[in-house]
C-alpha cells in the first residue's frame, strides 16, 4: 500500500477524490453555505483511504447524512488520548475507572463488525477472479496472504491492520489540512502569496495535479510550518524503555513510558526564531523536511516506527490545500477578524483545533 509504485498507481483516485471535495465546497458556495473545514476534509481523507483498502466510499459530504465513522474514529483517538490513572498506578487498570477502555472497546468493535463486512463480501466474490492488477484494493492483497498451507495472516489480524490504517490516516491528515486552513485565514499576507503561487503555476481553468506539487515550494513550506506548529500526533505514539538507559543525565528506567514532545520541540526557541509566527519563509531554501532526518521537525516521527503513511499523507494534505486554494478565495464568517480566529488547541493523542474551522468559499474560476 505505501510502495512508491502503489501509491503512483492510486493518484487518479486521490485526484478524483480531492474534485469531489472541490464540487461539494463550490455548491456551499452557490448556496452561500459556510464550510465546515474538518467535517470536509475530514470526509476526502475517508474516501481516498477507504477506496485503496475496499474500493469503496464510507464518507459522505451530505451533512444530513450521519458520518457514523467519523465519530467512533474521533473517539476511539479521544480514548487513546485520555491520560489514564491506570498509566501511573498500573494495579488500579483493572478497575478502568475512566471507562477508557470501555469506551475504546465499543468503538473498535463497531468499526471491526464493518470490517468484518467487507471481508465476507470479498470472500464471497473470491471465485470471481479479476486478471486487472488496478482493481486489486488493499484488502484483496491481505486475504490473497489468508490462503495457503501456512498463511502468513488470519482474518482478525486484517480487522488490526485495517484499524490501525483508518484510526492512524484520516483523523491526522484532515486535521493538518484545517490547521493549515485557520493559518492561512489568520495570515491574509501568507494566504495570498500561496495562492499567486499556485495561480502562476497551474493557470486559469485547469484543475490541480500531483505532480504540480514539486513546482509549488512556497505551498511545501506552509505544509512544513503547519506540520511545526500544529502536528496532528504532538507526542508520537508512545514507547517503552527496553532497558535502562540515560539520556542527557536523566536515567529513564526499564519498562518506563517515553513520549516525544514534537509540540513543543518546533515551538522551541533555541531552535527556531519567532517560533509562534508562522512563517513558511523559514523553510524556503532551506534543505529542512518532515523524513525524519531533521529532528528539529519530525511530524511523522523517526526511525524504525515513522509514519508507514508518510508519501501518502504528504501528497494527500498538499493536494488538498492546493486545490481549496485554487478554486477559491475564503473569508471567515461572522465579520470574525482574522486576528481574531480562535486557534485553541485541544490536546489528546492528535491534536484538534478546540473549535472547529468554519469558512466561506467564493468561487474564483469555474468548477467542472
Ligand atoms: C498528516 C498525516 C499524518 C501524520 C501527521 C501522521 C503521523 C504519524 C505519527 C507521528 C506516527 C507515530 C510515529 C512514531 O511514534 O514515531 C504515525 C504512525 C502511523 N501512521 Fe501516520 N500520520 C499521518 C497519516 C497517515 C496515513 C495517511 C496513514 C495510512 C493510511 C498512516 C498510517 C500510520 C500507521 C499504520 C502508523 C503506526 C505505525 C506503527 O505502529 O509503528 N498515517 N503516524
Amino acid at each position: 500500500m505505501f510502495s512508491p509504485q502503489r501509491i503512483e498507481t492510486t493518484k487518479s483516485l486521490r485526484k478524483k477524490k480531492v474534485q469531489e471535495l472541490v464540487k461539494f465546497v463550490s455548491e456551499s458556495s452557490e448556496r452561500e453555505e459556510d464550510v465546515d473545514i474538518s467535517r470536509a476534509s475530514f470526509t476526502t481523507a475517508l474516501n481516498i483511504i477507504s477506496n485503496i483498502l475496499f474500493s469503496v466510499d464510507l464518507g459522505s459530504y451530505d451533512s444530513k447524512i450521519s458520518n457514523g465513522f467519523q465519530e467512533t474514529v474521533t473517539a476511539v483517538m479521544v480514548a487513546i488520548g485520555k491520560p489514564d490513572l491506570a498509566n501511573f498506578f498500573p494495579f488500579l487498570g483493572f478497575l478502568d475507572l475512566q471507562s477508557n477502555r470501555k469506551n475504546m472497546k465499543g468503538c473498535t468493535e463497531r468499526l471491526f463488525r464493518l470490517f468484518r463486512g467487507f471481508m465476507d463480501a470479498k470472500i464471497a466474490l473470491r471465485n470471481e477472479s479479476t486478471d486487472d492488477v488496478s482493481d486489486i484494493d488493499f484488502l484483496d492483497s491481505l486475504l490473497a496472504l489468508t490462503q495457503g498451507v501456512e498463511p502468513e495472516l488470519d482474518n482478525s489480524d486484517i480487522e488490526h491492520l485495517l484499524f490501525d490504517m483508518f484510526a492512524a490516516g484520516t483523523d491526522t491528515s484532515s486535521t493538518n489540512v484545517e490547521w493549515a486552513m485557520a493559518e492561512l485565514l489568520k495570515n491574509p499576507k501568507t494566504m495570498a502569496k500561496a495562492q499567486a503561487e499556485i495561480d502562476r503555476v497551474i493557470g486559469e481553468n485547469g484543475v490541480v495535479q500531483e505532480s504540480d506539487i514539486s513546482e509549488l515550494p512556497y505551498l511545501q513550506a506552509v505544509v512544513k510550518e503547519t506540520f511545526r506548529l500544529h502536528p496532528a500526533l504532538p507526542l508520537l505514539l508512545p514507547r517503552d524503555a527496553e532497558t535502562d538507559v540515560e539520556i542527557l543525565g536523566f536515567m529513564v528506567p526499564k519498562d518506563a513510558q517515553v513520549l516525544v514532545n514534537v509540540w513543543a520541540i518546533g515551538r522551541d526557541p533555541s531552535v527556531w526564531e519567532n517560533p509562534t509566527q508562522f512563517e513558511p519563509e523559514r523553510f524556503i531554501g532551506k534543505e529542512i523536511d518532515v523524513k525524519g532526518r531533521d529532528y528539529e521537525l519530525t511530524p511523522f516521527g523517526a526511525g524504525r516506527r515513522i509514519c508507514p503513511g508518510l508519501p501518502l499523507a504528504v501528497k494527500t494534505v498538499s493536494l488538498m490545500l492546493a486545490s481549496l486554494l485554487y478554486s477559491f478565495e475564503w473569508k471567515l464568517p461572522n465579520g470574525i477578524s482574522p486576528e481574531d480566529l480562535d486557534m485553541d488547541e485541544t490536546f489528546g493523542i492528535t491534536l484538534h483545533k478546540t473549535k472547529p474551522l468554519q469558512a466561506i468559499p467564493v468561487k474564483k474560476r469555474t468548477i467542472s
